[in-house]
């Protein structure tokens, strides 16, 4: 089965078109605040309004509250999660009845044990790089981890894979882990947050040739 890939951090028509063009399975809008990718609720809805049903949008967020999941879930097919318990993950599961994605951030085999943590409260698990300590972003900034630590890893649930990636190295990164959706932020831009057509051209290029 090809691997689908989803364009995170959208935040422009023209952008949003390249990554539906380029046949893009997800887009990610990303509600956290101090992101340079940040779209507010009404900003997500027009964009979201461009999109055909067959594309998923999932929202983007760190530790959210009820209200703002209330204020942006009616755009949305999925609720990405960072920083987020497992606890209050299966709690929006339930609330919101989107189907919920857990990140588990990665940089060493034993960040892979909350997989299993996060195994009963969410429908799909994404591997994102960790961050570097005090760094302003759970993710969006670029950082790979260490793709061998997935060697032989029983994944608990469906999952995805995100981190680092671009169009030179998507290949090898899908090759390596099998991932079976692959998720790109930076990779795509010319500078934080500012996505390019090009650059998301060639990446869904690069996917849909493997
Ligand atoms: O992208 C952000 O600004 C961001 C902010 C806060 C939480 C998550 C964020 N991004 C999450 C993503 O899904 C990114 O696509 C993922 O971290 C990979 O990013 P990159 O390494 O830049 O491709």
């Amino acid at each position: 089965m090809p691997a689908t890939a989803k364009i995170c951090g959208l935040s422009t028509a023209p952008t949003l078109d390249a990554a539906i063009a380029g046949g893009a399975s997800h887009i990610g809008l990303n509600f956290f605040a101090p992101s340079p990718r940040y779209v507010a609720p009404d900003q997500a809805r027009a964009l979201a309004e461009r999109m055909p049903g067959h594309v998923r949008r999932v929202g983007v967020f760190v530790d959210p509250d009820d209200e703002l999941l209330a204020a942006t879930a009616g755009t949305l097919d999925a609720i990405q999660l960072h920083k987020t318990a497992p606890d209050r993950i299966a709690a929006i599961r339930a609330r919101f009845g989107r189907e919920t994605w857990a990140v588990v951030a990665v940089k060493t085999r034993a960040d892979l044990d909350n997989a299993a943590r996060v195994a009963g409260a969410a429908d799909l698990i994404l591997y994102d790089a960790k961050t570097p300590d005090g760094a302003k972003l759970p993710g969006g900034m670029g950082v790979r981890f260490d793709w061998s630590l997935l060697d032989g890893f029983r994944h608990p649930l469906r999952w995805a894979l995100s981190g680092g990636l671009d169009a030179g190295n998507v290949g090898e990164a899908i090759r390596r882990t099998g991932a079976p959706l692959i998720d790109v932020s930076s990779g795509v831009e010319t500078a934080p947050g500012v996505k390019d057509v090009d650059k998301i051209a060639a990446f869904l290029q690069r996917v849909a040739s493997l």
